[in-house]
């Protein structure tokens, strides 16, 4: 199968490092997040990675190759970095044929992507007519035409209503389980938590983080107990007698940082007091990924003096 393979990879412009000595690999049979504030290199990488700009120095291949020298190449990879690319004046049927016809791809396949993409009900409708999320899907249809090892999507959620969303997320699990490589940037973190198996994480080009997503929620955020009680006074005392500190919400639930629930329950079972909620808090990708590139980030907001 093909995997990905970024090697020391460097882009500049002008002066400016967009991508800094780059190195990380996707592999097949998982769905690769690409994460980093705006600015961070992941377009570049992508861009880079297809064939579409030259490294200063390194190399990205796929499968061991560049993409330059792939036979067939939309055969090989896929990919969606600019949903506006579709000629305005065509329908979304033609648009998949032009591109079908030029790269020995059966045509058969046009209305299998226009099926798998929910776009066969507009597929005579011209591009000019179609809404950003159409677009979006239209993107993604001429991203898996050659039916390809390798699919690299660049804010595949972008305009996408609810129902969208879920249907990308189960797209994406299903080319990996399909033993696909599959990298997919994204802005939306609760998103890439739902279907991202590992994550590469940039930050002002350079290489932040390429782990196992859980690990990367686990390493950053400290788990906690969520509870709620009516008898907050119990409660309180017999957390303090044990040591635990609480923080408590606005909402009434209080969070118990490093405890677990078994301790907490027995805790408030000894005390008499009655628990109307508990759960374990293991933390979310954005508050693990925030901790991670609060440092990095290029356009952060400084607070102004005064
Ligand atoms: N063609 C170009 N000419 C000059 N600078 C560029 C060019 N393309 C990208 N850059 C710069 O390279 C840096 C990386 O940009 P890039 O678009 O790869 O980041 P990104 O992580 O995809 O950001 P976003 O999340 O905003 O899409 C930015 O500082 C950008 O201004």
């Amino acid at each position: 199968m093909t995997s990905i393979d970024v090697q020391n990879l460097t882009k500049e412009y002008g002066t400016r490092r967009a991508v800094d000595d780059l190195t990380f690999r996707v592999l097949p049979g998982r769905v690769t997040g690409f994460l980093g504030p705006n600015g961070a290199g992941k377009s570049t990488t992508m861009r880079l990675v297809l064939g579409l700009d030259r490294p200063t120095s390194g190399s990205a291949t796929l499968g061991g190759r560049p993409y330059a020298t792939l036979p067939d190449p939309l055969r090989r990879v896929g990919a969606l970095l600019d949903a506006q690319a579709a000629h305005g004046s065509r329908t979304g049927r033609d648009h998949l044929r032009v591109l079908a016809a030029s790269n020995r791809i059966p045509d058969r396949r046009v209305d299998e992507a226009l099926e798998e993409t929910g776009l066969a009900p507009a597929a005579r409708r011209r591009v000019r007519t179609y809404s950003l999320g159409m677009r979006q899907r239209l993107g993604i249809a001429a991203a898996l035409l050659g039916d390809p090892e390798v699919v690299m999507l660049d804010e595949p959620s972008n305009g996408l209503d609810p129902e969208g969303v879920v249907w990308i997320r189960t797209l994406l699990r299903r080319l990996a389980d399909e033993g696909r490589t599959v990298l997919v940037s994204s802005h939306l973190m609760h998103e890439t938590s739902s279907f991202a198996d590992h994550l590469v994480v940039l930050g002002r080009g350079r290489l932040l983080a390429d782990t196992p997503m859980r690990e990367f929620v686990r390493a950053r955020v400290r788990p906690a107990a969520r509870v709620r009680t009516s008898d907050p006074a119990a409660l309180r005392s017999a957390l303090a007698r044990h040591g635990h500190d609480v923080v408590e919400h606005p909402d009434g639930h209080w969070t118990v940082p490093d405890a677990r629930v078994d301790d907490i329950g027995r805790l408030a079972s000894a005390a008499g007091a009655p628990i109307l909620e508990l759960t374990a808090d293991e933390g979310t990708l954005e508050q693990a990924y925030l901790d991670l590139t609060a440092a990095e980030t290029e356009f952060t907001a400084h607070p102004q003096e005064a």
